[in-house]
């Protein structure tokens, strides 16, 4: 299959959110010939990313092109676009979009964000169309293991791009095909989404582990029983049970739990070694999206009747004070079970 973009010949791109993955997915665009307009509310990076090409507060010491500007307004940033890819923590989602009064009519969202927001359990594409009123249709979700500093290392990776609509999927990818960034296509908008804010749930287990001083027999029983409850819940909501077996399923998963990249990892052996949640998250680099997605998907799974223990975990680690210990003993003593269900 070959992908081809009929976007007008030069497409409006913004990008809301200066973080690390919105700056290296701009890069990405970049390398594949398509400048964007980058809204932050910082002025100091907003300046660092005009002036110098730069954003040495996300994503120190990789040189963006020239293709790359930024803004702090907003509206300008959005007015006439194209595309508009959505690059903040998955709980500011509804707050910055809310500032938008009025939406280009054939706008194409892209979500870069990874969680399940905490006052409604909504995923993010549904945030997206709540606070936006554009159709779903109009919505491509990006998910996979695609940790943004080896991104912008230009190291070979793959992401998933789902959108209901298979067409609009396919323009959204080819606007970002390089020699290192290869996109495949899905239309399992709930599977891909799913399995992108789970993972970090998971991974905030599996960093507990290796914080504890536990070895790879450990990791590798939290990854696979992590898949299982990913799965679990995502079928449940309706999920393509070949999603769970690709990318965004257990290529995220793997690279997510493994890295010590990931801050999700990173915050879970800060946890399991004595910090406090708040010092932890800090520790980690503050963008922590499995400490509030795992109270919203244990009270999404638990209303519609699934279990999911290793999110029941992370949430009592977290929330509840329960000790590593303690979490451990309660997940080894469950009742026995075959592996399949
Ligand atoms: N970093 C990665 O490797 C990576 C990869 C894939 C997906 N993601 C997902 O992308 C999303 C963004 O993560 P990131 O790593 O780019 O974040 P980041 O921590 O690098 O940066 C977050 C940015 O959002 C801004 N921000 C926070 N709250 C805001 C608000 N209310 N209004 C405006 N701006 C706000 C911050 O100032 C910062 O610039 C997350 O959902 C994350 O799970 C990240
Ligand atoms: O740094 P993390 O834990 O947010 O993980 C980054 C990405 O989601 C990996 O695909």
């Amino acid at each position: 299959m070959q992908l081809s973009s009929d976007f007008t010949p030069t497409p409006r791109i913004a990008i809301l959110g200066t973080g690390a993955w919105g700056t290296a997915f701009a890069q990405v665009l970049a390398d594949a010939g398509h400048p964007s307009v980058m809204w932050g509310r910082s002025e100091a990076t907003v300046a660092d990313i005009n002036t110098n090409h730069h954003n040495s507060s996300r994503l120190p010491g990789f040189p963006l092109s020239e293709s790359i500007s930024a803004t702090t307004d907003i509206t300008e940033a959005v007015s006439g676009a194209d595309v508009v890819v959505v690059a903040v923590p998955a709980q500011s989602a509804r707050s910055v979009l809310e500032q938008i009064e009025s939406w280009p009519k054939e706008v194409t969202l892209v979500s870069l964000m990874k969680g399940v927001e905490l006052s409604s359990d909504l995923r993010m594409s549904e945030v997206l169309v709540d606070a936006t009123g554009v159709d779903s249709s109009q919505i491509v979700v990006v998910s996979g293991p695609n940790l943004a500093k080896e991104i912008a290392a230009k190291q070979p990776t793959a992401t998933v791009m789902a959108c209901e609509d298979a067409e609009r999927a396919k323009r959204v990818a080819a606007l970002t095909i390089t020699d290192y960034f290869r996109p495949y296509l899905n239309t399992d908008v709930i599977g891909v989404e799913l399995a992108g804010a789970v993972k970090n749930v998971i991974a905030i287990a599996v960093g507990m582990a290796v914080g504890a001083g536990f070895g790879d027999n450990t990791k590798a029983t939290l990854i696979t029983r992590g898949l299982a409850e990913i799965t679990r819940l995502a079928l449940k909501l309706g999920a393509d049970p070949k999603t769970m077996a690709g990318l965004a399923g257990m290529g995220d998963l793997v690279a997510t739990c493994a890295s010590p990249l990931s801050r999700n990892h990173t915050f879970g052996a800060h946890l399991a070694r004595g910090m406090s949640l708040e010092e932890a998250i800090t520790a980690a680099g503050g963008t922590v999206e499995g400490v509030k997605t795992s109270r919203s998907v244990q009270h999404l799974a638990r209303s519609v009747g699934v279990e999911m223990p290793l999110t029941d975990a992370v949430v009592d680690a977290c929330f509840d004070g329960v000790d590593l210990q303690a979490m451990m003993k309660s997940l080894l003593s469950r009742p026995h079970k075959d592996e399949r269900r």
